[in-house]
């Protein structure tokens, strides 16, 4: 896998928009990674930006009218990766979700596992921008592990889309495939540290300029998760913040398979409904 390589080879640009609350963490990463940011998000010059760059992603993190305008205008230029930050908590980001999935029918479609359930319109638990404790994925849980991605799968074989639930385990699956992905790379500090998902989303986006949107989420989910196990975290939140930029800046190709932790599972859907893997 050389795909680290590939982005401070062809240093792609990719159009960004987030809010201002990640804006700077995620241009960052995206420049820590090789390629180029640019986080315009007027709605009069969304699509012309989106058509310039190589990639796209949208974030519905504090959602105001102007960026609700430029991510759909964007997106039906691009299919990018769209972050569902909030949908849990808000009706107005879950109309506008869905709304950007049909017209826009995005590449990737990233949250956590509240965010995940809820567009999937099974029983969620909202906490905010938070993933509930009730719906979160821990390591060791093969079950409720197993019961996400079928559950992914579903909304994956829907929309087309690569679908990505970001927390403890990183669970990824792809449209009409029956392997699902789970990633086990991070450390619970990177959830003390506001806007991580956000940076995840964009560094998805990086990657995607340079291969397919299913390795695009794998590699961005391992390549932030190793950045934040290598980061030193004993200085406190702050130094730890910095010091997951400088990783992630410090990143190689060779560190971003070795330390991978990556495993699989075969998803079965049966003619009756049932499911099993
Ligand atoms: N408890 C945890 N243990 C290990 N790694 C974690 C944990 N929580 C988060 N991570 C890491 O942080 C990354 C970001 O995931 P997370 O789900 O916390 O984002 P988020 O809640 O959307 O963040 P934000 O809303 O602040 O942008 C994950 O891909 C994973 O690598
Ligand atoms: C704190 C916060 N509020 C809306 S978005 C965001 C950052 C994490 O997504």
């Amino acid at each position: 896998m050389d795909l680290i390589s590939r982005l401070h080879t062809s240093s792609p640009l990719i159009h960004c928009i987030t809010h201002p609350i990640a804006i700077n963490d995620c241009a960052n990463a995206v420049l820590a990674l090789g390629a180029r940011p640019i986080m315009a998000e007027h709605p009069a010059e969304a699509a012309q930006i989106a058509a310039l760059a190589q990639s796209l992603t949208v974030s519905l993190g504090n959602i105001t009218d102007a960026r609700a305008e430029s991510i759909m205008a964007a997106g039906r230029i691009r299919p990018g990766v769209i972050d569902l930050v909030g949908i849990a908590c808000s009706d107005f980001r879950m109309k506008l979700a869905k709304r950007f999935i049909q017209e826009c029918h995005p590449a990737v479609i990233k949250g956590n596992a509240s965010e995940i359930r809820a567009i999937a319109g099974t029983g969620f638990h909202s906490q905010g921008i938070d993933v509930s404790p009730k719906d979160a994925v821990e390591k060791g849980d093969e079950s409720a592990q197993l019961k996400l991605a079928l559950l992914m799968k579903g909304i994956a074989d829907q929309t087309g889309a690569v679908v990505a639930a970001s927390g403890a385990v990183d669970v990824i699956v792809a449209p009409g495939e029956d392997t699902a992905y789970f990633l086990e790379n991070g450390v619970p500090s990177m959830a003390q540290i506001t806007g991580t998902g956000c940076m995840l989303t964009c560094i998805m986006g990086a990657f995607m300029a340079v291969t397919s949107p299913l390795n695009a989420a794998i590699a961005g989910a391992a390549a932030l998760g190793i950045s934040g196990e290598t980061a030193d975290c004993s200085l406190g939140l702050g130094t730890y913040h910095m010091k997951l930029l400088d990783a992630l800046s410090l990143l190689s190709d060779e560190t971003l398979e070795r330390r991978m932790k990556l495993h699989t599972k075969t998803l079965r859907v049966y003619t009756d409904g049932s499911t099993s893997a």
